[in-house]
């Protein structure tokens, strides 16, 4: 589909390929390693907020870009006379179940200051998952098949009335932008205010490891009750449908509190055998873990002198495992159903690489710790100039 012509009636633009594949997977990578529940039923999402909030704020930099370039697009396309301002920025996964009716963006009393919207789709119907087609309900484009890259931008009036159809498998995950005219719901300037409070204290050299929130953001249950009984935690969740599980060595028990499990250092295990390595907490090991999904073979190049074991498990600790098992994540096939991926794109292989995961370690520091000085390096002209821009700093 190339773009559409204005339309009075329906002002809404469609651009195809506006994200590069590259953007999409980096903020893949993002969301899948920190995201917490979301605002509805099978719906999963990252805010800045929660990034600066479990110490990953560093995350923000690769948005920075993106989000100027959507409001470039969207003010000249729309003919703003004057500027917009960014009201919520969030990545937004939505799995098999979720859906929405027709609707407009600012169909609440506390969403007027809602005056655009834009979504971009960061992967692809039929290949990541089924169902979720985009609905206009008047108007063409009459509907949109999400594609990775493609963005849509609409009014957040009732010219713009709009439906998403039920997931029916995979995870269908979007960046999803709301604009406003009304300066005082910048989002910018709020969220200038949370990383000038948490970038205060700490060395650039231990703002980067994640810090778990609390646990019940981590807790998914299908009717969003924060049922401990029937539903499973997120981070472990993920974990697993990749095929891996964590041992947690320190005085840990199935009767421990979540909260104190998700900050203790962790081991990642695959089939029998654990690596002789410790991440400072499930977090860690779950953004590592991502980041050698998100880079695969290109990892493979840099291990040529890693010497990490990997080490059987014994009885005991296999015991240990299914008991926070049966804790954490209580029922296998539901959290397979929320997070699994396309049947048909499941790799069977369950060895472990631990050459690769070892080299994701290294590599995952060496990007966070550039992201992390990109973001204190920025974070004086942001302030100064109370808005998230790209820098252009001399080298
Ligand atoms: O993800 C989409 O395609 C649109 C989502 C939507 O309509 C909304 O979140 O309000
Ligand atoms: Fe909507």
């Amino acid at each position: 589909m190339s773009e559409v012509e204005f339309e009075p009636q329906h002002p809404r633009l469609f651009i195809p390929n506006c994200l590069s594949l590259q953007e999409c997977r980096e903020l893949e990578f993002i969301h899948k390693s920190c995201c917490t529940v979301g605002y509805r039923p099978n719906v999963f999402s990252t805010t800045l907020s929660h990034l600066i909030a479990t110490n990953s704020s560093h995350f923000i930099i690769p948005f920075v870009p993106i989000r100027e370039r959507l409001k470039e697009k969207l003010e000249e396309f729309f003919k703003c006379e004057y500027e917009l301002f960014i009201e919520f920025t969030g990545l937004i996964s939505w799995s098999k179940g979720a859906s929405i009716g027709w609707h407009s963006d600012d169909n609440r009393p506390y969403l007027k200051q809602r005056h655009f919207s834009a979504v971009c789709y960061l992967n692809t119907y039929g290949n990541d998952f089924s169902g979720g087609l985009f609905h206009f309900q008047d108007g063409e484009p009459a509907s949109i098949m999400p594609k990775a890259g493609d963005v849509v931008m609409y009014t957040a009036d009732e010219h713009n009335i709009h439906s998403v159809d039920e997931i029916t498998e995979g995870e269908r995950l979007t960046l999803a932008l709301w604009f406003s005219r009304d300066g005082s719901h910048d989002e910018d300037i709020k969220l200038i205010s949370l990383l000038s409070q948490h970038l205060l204290h700490g060395s650039m050299a231990d703002t980067y490891l994640p810090l778990p929130a609390s646990s019940n953001m981590y807790w998914f249950s299908q009717d969003q009750a924060s049922d401990y009984q029937f539903g499973f935690n997120i981070c472990w969740a993920r974990l697993r449908v990749l095929g891996y599980e964590v041992y947690i060595s320190q005085d840990s028990s199935c009767e421990s509190d979540v909260s104190e499990l998700l900050v203790k250092p962790v081991r990642l295990v695959r089939g029998d055998e654990s690596l002789d390595l410790e991440f400072v907490n499930i977090l860690h090991a779950l953004q590592v873990v991502h980041f050698y999904c998100w880079k695969g073979s290109a990892l493979q190049t840099k291990v040529s002198n890693i010497d990490t074991k990997l080490v059987k498990l014994t009885d005991i600790q296999r015991e240990k495992i299914s008991g926070l098992n049966s804790v954490l994540l209580n029922d296998d096939a539901f959290a397979s159903r929320v997070f699994c991926g396309m049947t048909s794109n499941r790799n069977g292989c369950n060895c472990f690489d631990s050459t690769g995961v070892v080299a994701a370690v290294a590599a995952w520091e060496e990007y966070v710790s550039m992201l992390s000085k990109q973001t204190h390096l920025q974070l004086p002209y942001w302030k100064m100039h109370e808005s998230i821009y790209n820098v252009q700093l001399a080298e």
